[in-house]
């Protein structure tokens, strides 16, 4: 893609991941300079921002808007960029940066921006979880609940994600629901139900391995409880070794999804928190958001 010229929103979320660092300013205006690219930078001043600022930028001139900070972020940006018909690029500056390790995006925030500008534009597909907007996995259950109280905390970060995962895996239990895939109804049990856009929750947890952002297709994982002791587990999942031979998991593809749970459960869209409901209704927008991926990783074919 050719950026020469080309006038861009950088949206800078100070809060994501480990807090602001001010250099970033810097590293974005350097990669623009280099690429002759107009830049603006703007801080977001609340939640919800972000979705302001990227829907208003197509009438303010922008050829693409870029967020900077985690999925969150992400998210505020892209629900912004769908309703104005914008091209958006991704600084990842979260704690797991699920999307964008997906999306083959460097995880440093100069080589992130110098990758904007040899970028392609990508259709990719997006989904909804009871009308909320995901990009990248979603998920009723054990991370629905971790996500609600991770939400009210002030202190986050990674460290403090995984204490409070410990904390709470004990008490938690399987719930019963009725699933239907794609018009097919039967019941099931779980401790998570995860529907994946992308392959990973972030930090290379790859709960739905053969999940891509363009297939046209949700990938839908149901997860028992797993015993502590089997750690090949977790190891599998961050090895991208989860699959259906597992005996705590059913990953199946899907248009459509239903789910209706026997009490309330609390679910999470890209992480963020969505309370607790009984109904889940998950809708598949194909092709839907234009996003910059480098051109490097587009063309391995894995997205
Ligand atoms: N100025 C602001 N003040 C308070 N909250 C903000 C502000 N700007 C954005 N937010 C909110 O911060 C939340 C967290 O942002 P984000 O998800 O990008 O970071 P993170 O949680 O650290 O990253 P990740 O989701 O990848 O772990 C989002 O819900 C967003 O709405």
């Amino acid at each position: 893609m050719n950026n020469e010229g080309k006038k861009v929103l950088f949206i800078v979320n100070k809060y994501a991941g480990t807090g602001y660092q001010p250099q970033v300013e810097g590293r974005i205006v350097e990669a623009c300079v280099k690429n002759n690219a107009e830049c603006t930078v703007e801080f977001t001043q609340a939640a919800g921002h972000a979705v302001e600022l990227a829907e208003g930028a197509k009438q303010q001139g922008f050829d693409f808007v870029v967020a900077v900070g985690g999925d969150g972020t992400i998210n505020e940006v892209a629900r912004g960029a769908l309703k104005a018909s914008i091209p958006m690029g991704i600084i990842p500056r979260g704690s797991g940066n699920g999307l964008s390790r997906h999306l083959g995006i460097p995880l440093t925030v100069g080589q992130a921006a110098e990758s904007l500008f040899q970028s392609t534009v990508l259709n990719m597909d997006t989904f909804t979880v009871n009308g909320k907007l995901s990009l990248n996995v979603s998920g009723i259950g054990f991370d629905g609940h971790i996500a609600n109280l991770f939400g009210g905390k002030t202190k986050r970060g990674l460290a403090g994600y995984v204490k409070l995962t410990v904390e709470e895996f004990f008490a938690f239990q399987e719930f019963d629901m009725e699933v239907s895939i794609d018009g097919i109804t039967f019941p099931s049990r779980a401790f998570i139900v995860a529907i994946a856009n992308s392959s990973q929750y972030g930090n290379n947890a790859r709960i739905a391995p053969a999940a891509s952002v363009c297939d046209q297709l949700l990938h839908v994982t149901l997860v028992k409880k797993v015993p502590v002791y089997r750690v090949d587990f977790v190891y599998n999942m961050f090895t991208g070794g989860l699959s259906n031979a597992s005996s705590f998991c059913d990953m199946r593809a899907a248009k459509s999804i239903a789910i209706k749970t026997s009490k309330p459960v609390a679910f999470h869209v890209d992480g963020e928190p969505g309370g607790h409901h009984t109904e889940f209704e998950i809708s598949l927008m194909p092709a839907a958001l234009q996003v910059l991926v480098p051109t490097k990783a587009l063309q391995k074919g894995t997205l």
